[in-house]
């Protein structure tokens, strides 16, 4: 059997104070997955998101990455394996230039000179921002910063990606812009999103968090058809959205 790209086993957290957010969450997606993690505000999609790589640390429960259990002594490993992209692109772009700040991850691993260029070369050609480079982060519109954060992420050529609301805030022209990056890159993906046709135009799988519990993990399309469910979890497509034909 392939070794998951993500193996989340009866995960329960609390944090210090005693609340409950995740409460025996089992979910396991396979190397090249794309996945959307779909849930109501405060359901622990967030708090699940930084256990995948050792932000917060399972005390009940087990979390593996590529077969690596993500503790104390693997977090550094395991950092370079999964990649989180974070809502607020200015979390991940604080350097003078597009291009420093893609090379601040590559570098912190000991890339330089050639090797390193063309990390940064590659990482920005990958989200179509090559023009950029040497821009300030801070003049380029919301959708480029998206993809700059994302180049700054690829950079350091995580297997696994994790991205928390991608398309929050973009218009319809970036959306498509990051939807078409995301579709060429490879890599395994977890997209957590309150945003239903973008999970459906990227992901073939989806999974329902609520109160830090897994109630959904099938389809995309079978979950989104199911307005009951979508509706006990507090979501919704938006108004006249229809669901792509199927074969
Ligand atoms: N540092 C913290 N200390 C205590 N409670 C927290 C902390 N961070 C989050 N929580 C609580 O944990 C619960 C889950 O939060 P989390 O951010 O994981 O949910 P979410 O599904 O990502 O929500 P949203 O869709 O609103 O971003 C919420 O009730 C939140 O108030």
């Amino acid at each position: 059997m392939t070794t998951p790209a993500i193996d989340v086993a009866d995960v329960t957290f609390r944090y210090p104070d005693g609340r409950t957010v995740l409460d025996g969450v089992n979910l396991t997606i396979a190397p090249g997955e794309r996945v959307a993690l779909l849930g109501p505000n405060g359901a622990g999609k967030t708090t699940l998101m930084l256990h995948l790589n050792g932000v917060l640390l399972a005390a009940d429960g087990h979390v593996a990455v590529n077969g690596i259990t993500v503790a104390r002594n693997t977090v550094r490993a395991i950092r370079r394996d999964v990649g989180l992209v974070f809502q607020d692109p200015d979390d991940q772009l604080f350097m003078p230039t597009l291009a420093d700040d893609v090379a601040f991850g590559p570098a912190n691993f000991g890339l330089c000179g050639a090797e390193l260029q063309q990390r940064v070369d590659e990482a920005l050609a990958a989200v179509e921002m090559t023009e950029h480079a040497g821009r300030s982060p801070h003049h380029l519109s919301g959708g480029q910063r998206r993809r700059g954060a994302l180049a700054t992420v690829l950079a350091c050529r995580p297997s696994i990606l994790v991205l928390d609301e991608p398309s929050a805030n973009l218009d319809p022209t970036a959306r498509s812009e990051l939807a078409r990056t995301l579709t060429r890159l490879d890599t395994t993906m977890l997209i957590v999103t309150h945003d239903l046709p973008y999970a459906a135009q990227l992901c073939e799988r989806a999974i329902i968090l609520d109160a830090g519990r897994v109630v959904a993990d099938g389809a995309t399309h079978r979950i989104l058809a199911d307005s009951e469910l979508l509706a006990r979890h507090r979501l919704e497509l938006p108004w006249g959205f229809a669901l792509p034909a199927r074969t």
